[in-house]
């Protein structure tokens, strides 16, 4: 087995020894690129990220600076918005849904280290994938851990650390992030009210 391959597939690897076909510097050479774009060439930037990232929706920013390990283990779906200062450290995949929101300084961290500190030392370390369901929203500064999986329509409060699967349709906040409540269809019937009144004050 290659040790991409073990990488990829959660098992111990060892980072000095991914094949080259596989190394890590062109994706972040490339993010590196794309923070040198003039923030008024979006569609150069946008071009760029597709070209960095797995797979992608037709619709998706990223806005530089940005950061990825690799980046072709990064899949996005469609119509997706990060903002600034995000981290993917997608040494194994990420999967993001689509109508998905980060806020600035989202860090998505699949990687992590053996316990023990000779082991680590030696070299040897380990990847857990990272879902992101359709809908969701990150607030600023959220970490999510190795191997979270986030439920759909959920929102993380901006500061928390995820360190637990997100079930559907909830609000977490905190370090570790606890659930704070269900979101209902009071919450539904509150905003699309405040967007009717959007509209109608727009005349
Ligand atoms: C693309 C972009 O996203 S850019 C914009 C980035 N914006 C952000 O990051 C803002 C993210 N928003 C938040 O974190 C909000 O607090 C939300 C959406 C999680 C919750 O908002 P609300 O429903 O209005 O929650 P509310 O302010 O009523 O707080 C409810 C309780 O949760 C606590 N709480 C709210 N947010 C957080 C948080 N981020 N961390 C810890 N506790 C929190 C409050 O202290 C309160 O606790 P209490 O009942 O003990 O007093």
């Amino acid at each position: 087995m290659k040790e991409y391959e073990k990488m990829i597939s959660g098992k111990l690897y060892d980072a000095g020894k991914i094949e080259p076909e596989y190394a890590s510097r062109p994706g972040r050479a490339l993010a590196q690129k794309i923070g040198q774009v003039s923030l008024l060439e979006r569609d150069t930037i946008v071009s760029m990220e597709k070209e960095l990232f797995g797979s992608t929706g037709e619709s998706i920013y990223v806005n530089p600076p940005l950061y990825v390990d690799y980046g072709f283990n990064t899949h996005i779906g469609e119509n997706f918005y990060a903002n600034m200062d995000c981290i993917f450290l997608d040494v194994a995949p990420i999967r993001i849904g689509n109508n998905v929101m980060f806020g600035p300084r989202v860090s998505l961290v699949t990687a992590t280290h053996p316990l023990d500190e000779g082991v680590r030392n030696r070299g040897l370390e380990l990847g857990y994938s990272i879902e992101i369901g359709d809908g969701a929203w990150l607030g600023a500064n959220v970490t999510v851990n190795p191997g979270v999986k986030i439920g759909r329509n959920s929102i993380i409060g901006s500061g928390s650390v995820v360190v637990k699967d997100i079930p559907d349709n909830v609000i977490a906040v905190g370090n570790p992030a606890r659930i704070l409540r269900e979101l209902n269809e009071e919450d539904k019937k509150f905003w699309e009210a405040e967007e009717r009144r959007y509209y109608e004050d727009k005349g």
